[in-house]
């Protein structure tokens, strides 16, 4: 009911400072169902309530005319507060930045470096920003082309010949392809020194939208976690075309796999509402919002056949 507005927007003001929406994991089957009611209208109004977070953060660094070009979309710039900055180069303006920001996992503040789809311009900055945050294992959500359209460059080699990105040398040392991902382990070479990076390819998520059925995306994240274990000064870098909505879904799901291990509540919200401080759009859409729920629900069902993984 309304008197003058006023409830609403006491309302509105008390949405605002709601940050976490813990549930019980045994109560998560009914959360979910009450939630999806009336064509999911409660997960409507929840995901409402991300809409403004972090939007209140300065982007300077990404809005300088020499950084312009760096950024694939226009409206996806990353926040200065949490931006990864590269060593500058001859204090040349600019030559610090790239379009990605540390977003918090599971098991540290910093454990993910969330990046656009590389430019082909800005490829040589990827591969140095991987080298100089140590990162050993690069997720990525999206293919190359999609739909006739360039939504990531094809920032490592085609074959086994080494090629060169700026100074860092990558040779492709193996790859094994499965029907919905390819995981391939990258020899990366600067001057004397030799690293392993391990590259977790999903190649069948479409754009805007969620993989089908969603247990795929679960089967994915165990095949990326069995293979990666955490380390605090080891960033995981992730990214899809605009680092924002395929990613964050991702990371989400992430964090909530290994929390239902020790804890008997997930916070589902919470965790969307973190990300969002750190970086733009984290988790783009409704969809994308409630396919993380559907996740879960089937892990706790027990649905996810891990047999066939
Ligand atoms: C409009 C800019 C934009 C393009 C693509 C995406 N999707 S993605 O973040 O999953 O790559 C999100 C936003």
């Amino acid at each position: 009911t309304h008197n003058n507005g006023k409830e609403d927007t006491l309302s509105i003001a008390e949405s605002e400072l709601i940050t976490s929406r813990p549930i019980k994991l045994k109560d998560f089957s009914e959360h979910f169902r009450i939630m999806s009611a009336d064509s999911d209208f409660r997960f409507s109004e929840e995901f409402e309530l991300l809409k403004h977070v972090g939007r209140d953060k300065p982007c300077n660094a990404a809005d300088l005319p020499v950084n312009r070009p760096k950024n694939r979309f226009t409206n996806i710039l990353p926040y200065d507060h949490s931006r990864v900055k590269l060593l500058p180069t001859d204090d040349e303006d600019g030559s610090d930045f790239i379009n990605s920001n540390y977003i918090p996992g599971y098991n540290s503040p910093r454990e993910f470096i969330v990046t656009q789809g590389p430019l082909h311009s800005t490829r040589d900055d990827f591969w140095r920003m991987a080298w100089e945050q140590n990162s050993r294992a690069i997720v990525m959500l999206t293919r190359c082309i999609e739909k006739g359209r360039e939504k990531c460059d094809h920032y490592w080699p085609y074959d086994t010949q080494p090629s060169f990105y700026g100074d860092i040398q990558v040779t492709i040392l193996n790859e094994s392809q499965y029907p919905d991902w390819t995981i391939a382990e990258f020899k990366v070479m600067r001057g004397d020194q030799s690293r392993i990076v391990r590259h977790f390819h999903f190649t069948t998520w479409p754009d805007f939208g969620v993989p089908e059925p969603p247990k795929t995306l679960v089967k994915f994240v165990r095949a990326f976690r069995e293979r990666c274990s955490p380390d605090s000064n080891k960033p995981i870098i992730v990214h899809c075309s605009a680092g924002v909505g395929r990613s964050g879904t991702f990371i989400a799901l992430d964090r909530i796999l290994q929390r239902i291990i020790k804890y008997e509540s997930v916070d589902i919200f919470g965790i969307v509402y973190e990300m969002r401080r750190e970086r733009v759009w984290m988790v783009q859409n409704e969809q994308q919002y409630i396919c993380i729920h559907e996740c879960l629900l089937c892990v706790l069902e027990g649905k996810e056949d891990l047999m066939d993984s």
